[in-house]
């Protein structure tokens, strides 16, 4: 492996079934061509060896002596072997290792699912060497499309590579078994960002395309259940950023909390949002004429956003976007992802009329949000050899069209696949 390589994942929209997916229902889920970009490099150290994260979304620079940090607190030490729980004992062993950014959530998060992982994946005697981890990502953080999941994957992809667990995809290959252990480590780091994560993320966030995704409750040791949807058709989507902003963990906690305290009401309305999820999978494999497929599909997608509503996810942001596209005739909106702010998405009707749709844009940004143009059921985790970028490039690159230029679309990147 070259000293410098960039590794990549995409974010996520849930079409169908967040948070019911938590309490063991299906969701559906899609990639979303909004990314993250983590550069792993390394020289040889000056000094003490040092690892190095410059993860400039949430301004975290910080540098840790690769030998003060709590390794033998770990007591998983075979990386082909993925825990599946955190341990607390090591939990608290780094915590000390935070304290610079302890009142910083978005940092503080961010640096747990990396010293976690960087501690099961690296090696104290590989520590001959200064390692820098530099992010980008052009995903809204906490906004629904899964930046967290999104990270996780490159984080978990770019440690297994660096320590030679696994190798850069080739096409020859099968991959599977790679894909899976990538999957597997960054559903450790999703833990650690937002406490009880479905798994649902960072599985799209790994495999691209788009999936059907169920855990199973009763045994949480059993792998879940994942369909790829290998035909992903073109969805006419609004994808709409209130900019609320707010945190997963919370939000999940409160649905756990509430299906907990009224299992009798919170229950059936799991059972319905996975009826929805049901629902939808048949109609995307094997969708019917365009226009019927559309309008059923926009039925659920009501539903679905009036029950999550009824469990307490949603926003008067939120609400707005709805009412605004109910108003101006353009299709069905529902909250993507945790909910309580961060993103919508509608669904344009088939025979939606351009004027209004352009009316609506205008409106909503009047309000103050965002509006992405995305596509769906893109790649997902990559590795890009040789780019030639340096830290300095990456980090002055200009937002999120900067840095898909330099080191997005257009490079030659290579996904492992299944
Ligand atoms: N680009 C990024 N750089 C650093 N940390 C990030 C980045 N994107 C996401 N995160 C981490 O993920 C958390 C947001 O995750 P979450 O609340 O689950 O929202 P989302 O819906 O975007 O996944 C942040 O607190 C931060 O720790
Ligand atoms: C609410 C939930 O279903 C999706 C959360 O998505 P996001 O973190 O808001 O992108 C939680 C989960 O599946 O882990």
């Amino acid at each position: 492996m070259s000293e410098s390589f960039f590794v990549s994942a995409p974010g996520k929209v849930i079409l169908f079934g967040e948070h019911s997916v938590v309490h063991g229902k299906a969701a559906i889920a899609a990639a979303v061509s909004l990314r993250s970009y983590l550069l792993v490099s390394s020289t040889p150290a000056t000094g003490v060896p040092k690892v190095t994260l410059n993860f400039a979304d949430v301004h975290l620079q910080h540098s840790w002596d690769i030998a003060s940090l709590p390794w033998s607190s770990v007591t998983s030490k075979d990386p082909l072997i993925v825990p599946h729980n955190l341990e607390p004992v090591l939990t608290a062993a780094l915590e000390p290792h935070f304290a610079d950014f302890v009142s910083s959530p978005f940092k503080h998060a961010a640096a747990y699912a990396f010293l976690y992982l960087f501690l099961h994946l690296a090696s104290p005697s590989s520590a001959s060497l200064d390692i820098t981890y530099t992010l980008r990502s052009t995903l809204p953080i906490g906004a629904g499309l899964g930046s967290s999941a999104s990270i996780s994957v490159a984080i978990a992809a770019g440690l297994l590579l660096q320590n030679t667990h696994i190798t850069p995809p080739t096409p020859t290959k099968d991959r599977g078994t790679e894909l899976k252990l990538i999957d597997a480590w960054s559903f450790i780091g999703e833990k650690c960002i937002h406490g009880t994560p479905s798994g649902v993320d960072n599985a799209v966030a790994s495999s691209g395309g788009a999936v059907v995704f169920q855990r199973s409750l009763s045994s949480p040791t059993t792998p879940p259940a994942i369909t790829n949807i290998t035909t992903f058709p073109a969805l006419p989507l609004l994808l709409t950023n209130t900019r609320v902003a707010r945190r997963t963990a919370e939000l999940v906690a409160g649905v756990g909390k509430l299906t907990g305290a009224l299992p009798d009401v919170a229950g059936p309305i799991h059972e319905a949002i996975h009826g929805i999820s049901e629902k939808a999978t048949t109609l995307l494999l094997s969708p019917p004429s365009q226009q019927e497929f559309v309008e059923e599909l926009s039925q659920l997608v009501r539903i679905n956003h009036a029950l999550l509503d009824a469990l307490g996810v949603s926003h008067p942001a939120l609400e707005n976007v709805r009412r605004l596209s109910s108003e101006f005739d353009v299709g069905e909106t529902k909250l993507t992802g945790a909910g309580g702010g961060g993103c919508a998405i509608t669904l344009l009707k088939h025979d939606v009329q351009e004027d209004k749709l352009r009316a609506l844009e205008e409106r909503l940004r009047g309000e103050g949000f965002e509006m992405y143009e995305v596509t769906l059921g893109g790649s997902g985790v990559g590795v890009l050899r040789e780019s030639g970028v340096e830290e300095a490039q990456f980090l002055g690159a200009e937002g999120r069209d900067g840095v898909e230029d330099l080191v997005g679309r257009g490079r030659a990147w290579e996904f492992w696949t299944q």
